[in-house]
C-alpha cells in the first residue's frame, strides 16, 4: 500500500529530495549527514570516498573513480555541501521539504544553489557504470563546506592541500547558475568581494543645530559619492556596453547610527558616530589599489573624520600573478571538449560569461588549473538565494544526461599535453 508512494520509490528525484532535506543552512550546516548520504550513495554505485577535514567539523568529502590511464591529469567536480538560510514563512513550501508539485517543480533551499549538481554527477556517473562506460583520466568529485560564507575553511584549505596536488587535477568544473533562456550558461572568472564598511565620527550636538562635519553629514555625503560611481557603473550596464558582471558593483547592505532610545532613536540628539556596510564586487582585471585609492580619498577621507575597513576573502590572482580567468578559446582544448560535449548532448551553451558572485572557483584557478563554473539548468528562472527556490524535474533529470556527456567526453579526451 504505502510501498507505492512516491517518496518510498527509489528514483534519481526521490534520491535529489532526499539530499534537499538534510539541513545544510547556515549557520549550522548539519555537514555531517549531508557526507554520509553522499558517502553511502557513493559506496552503492561503487565509487572510493576518503572524508578530509582541514578544519574541525567541516569536512571535504572526496569521491574517486579511478581512470584506466591514472597518469594523464584528472578531472575534479565541485560542488558545496553548504546553503544561505531561508526564512521559512516567505515560502509557499517549507525550504527543506523539497516538495515536489504536481506540475514538477522541486522547492527547496539548495535546489539550484547547488544541491542539483552535487547529485547530477553522481547520477551521471550511476548511468555511465551501467552502460559499461570505462573513464580513461580519473575522475574526483569533491564536496566542500562553507562556500556560502567565503570557503576560508573549506575550499581554501583544500585547494592549497597535499591531498589536492596530488589528484594532479588538468580540470575542473564547479558551480554556475540557471539560464531563463534556452542556452545553458558557462563562467570563466568570478569577481572578487569586498565588504567594506565606511565610519564617520564628529561632533554630537542639539537637533536643531545646523553645523559643520557632524558624522551623520560626514556619512551621508560619502554615500552620495558611492551612489553617484555606482550609478556610473549602472549606466553602462543598462545601455548594453557591458554585463552586469563585467563592471564594478557597490550596494549598500547596512546603516548604523543613532542615539538608542526606548522607543528607537533620540530624535533631537545628533549622533557622533556612524557607519554603512556595502557589498563591493570588483572584476577580475579591476585595479584593487587605485580603487582603494578613491576609497581612501573620496568615500572616508580622514580630513573629514572619516575611517573604512575592507574585508577581502580569497586570492585575486594566480601564482604567475595574472588575474584568475579561464581561457574560453582554441588555447585551452579542455574548453573546446567541453562545448563539443554540449553539442553532442543535444544542447546549446551561450556566450562564457563573467559570474556576477563568488565561488569557490577561484581557490582552485589560483593553483594554475582551468575552471569553469556550469550548472545544466536552462529554461529555468534564477532563484539562487532567493524564497521559493526551486528546479523543475525534467531540467533536474535532462541534466544527468548533460554531465554523462561531459564525464564520459572529458574523461576520453587523451591529446593535452599538459
Ligand atoms: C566573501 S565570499 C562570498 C561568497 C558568496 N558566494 C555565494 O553566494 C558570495 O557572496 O558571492
Ligand atoms: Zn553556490
Ligand atoms: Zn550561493
Amino acid at each position: 500500500t504505502e510501498s507505492h508512494e512516491e517518496q518510498e520509490q527509489d528514483t534519481p528525484i526521490t534520491r535529489f529530495q532526499s539530499y534537499l532535506r538534510i539541513k545544510t543552512a547556515h549557520p549550522e550546516p548539519d555537514y555531517s549527514s549531508a557526507v554520509s548520504f553522499l558517502k553511502s550513495l557513493a559506496h552503492s554505485i561503487g565509487i572510493q570516498s576518503q572524508t578530509l577535514e582541514f578544519s574541525p567539523g567541516k569536512p571535504v568529502l572526496l569521491l574517486t573513480w579511478p581512470g584506466s590511464n591514472p597518469s594523464l591529469p584528472s578531472l575534479l567536480f565541485n560542488s558545496h555541501l553548504d546553503s544561505v538560510p531561508a526564512e521559512p514563512s516567505k515560502w509557499v513550501h517549507p525550504p527543506f521539504s523539497a516538495v515536489r508539485t504536481s506540475d514538477g517543480k522541486i522547492f527547496a533551499r539548495g535546489a539550484q544553489d547547488d544541491k542539483c549538481i552535487a547529485m547530477q554527477y553522481l547520477e551521471a556517473i550511476r548511468n555511465l557504470k551501467q552502460k559499461k562506460f570505462v573513464p580513461t583520466r580519473t575522475i574526483h568529485i569533491s564536496y566542500v563546506p562553507d562556500e556560502e560564507i567565503g570557503g576560508v575553511d573549506g575550499a581554501a584549505k583544500f585547494a592549497a592541500s597535499k591531498e589536492f596536488r596530488d589528484l594532479n587535477v588538468g580540470f575542473v568544473l564547479d558551480e554556475g547558475q540557471a539560464s531563463p533562456g534556452d542556452e545553458f550558461r558557462v563562467f570563466y572568472a568570478d569577481r572578487i568581494p569586498w565588504h567594506m564598511k565606511i565610519k564617520a565620527k564628529g561632533q554630537p550636538g542639539h537637533g536643531s543645530r545646523m553645523y559643520d562635519n557632524s558624522a551623520m553629514e560626514n556619512l551621508m555625503k560619502s554615500c552620495e559619492l558611492v551612489s553617484r560611481f555606482r550609478e556610473s557603473h549602472f549606466d553602462v550596464v543598462k545601455a548594453g556596453i557591458a554585463a552586469n558582471s563585467e563592471v564594478i558593483s557597490i550596494n549598500p547592505v547596512y546603516v548604523k547610527a543613532g542615539v538608542p532610545s526606548p522607543t528607537g532613536f533620540v530624535m533631537n540628539v545628533q549622533p557622533s558616530e556612524a557607519e554603512a556596510g556595502f557589498d563591493l564586487r570588483l572584476t577580475p582585471t579591476t585595479d584593487p589599489d587605485e580603487l582603494k585609492r578613491r576609497i581612501a580619498e573620496e568615500w572616508a577621507p580622514a580630513t573629514r573624520n572619516m575611517s573604512y575597513e575592507i574585508k577581502e576573502t580569497g586570492p585575486i590572482r594566480d601564482n604567475m600573478g595574472r588575474p584568475l580567468m579561464t581561457a574560453t578559446n582554441d588555447s585551452n582544448p579542455w574548453w573546446l571538449v567541453f562545448k563539443q560535449a554540449i553539442t553532442s548532448a543535444g544542447e546549446k551553451l551561450a556566450k562564457p560569461e563573467i559570474l556576477s558572485s563568488t565561488t569557490d572557483a577561484r581557490y582552485m584557478r589560483q593553483t594554475g588549473v582551468p575552471v569553469l563554473g556550469f550548472s545544466p539548468m536552462k529554461n529555468t528562472p534564477i532563484l539562487l538565494h532567493d524564497h521559493n527556490e526551486h528546479l523543475q524535474d525534467t531540467v533536474y533529470m535532462s541534466g544527468i544526461k548533460v554531465y554523462e556527456s561531459v564525464i564520459s567526453s572529458l574523461s576520453s579526451f587523451t591529446e593535452a599535453s599538459d
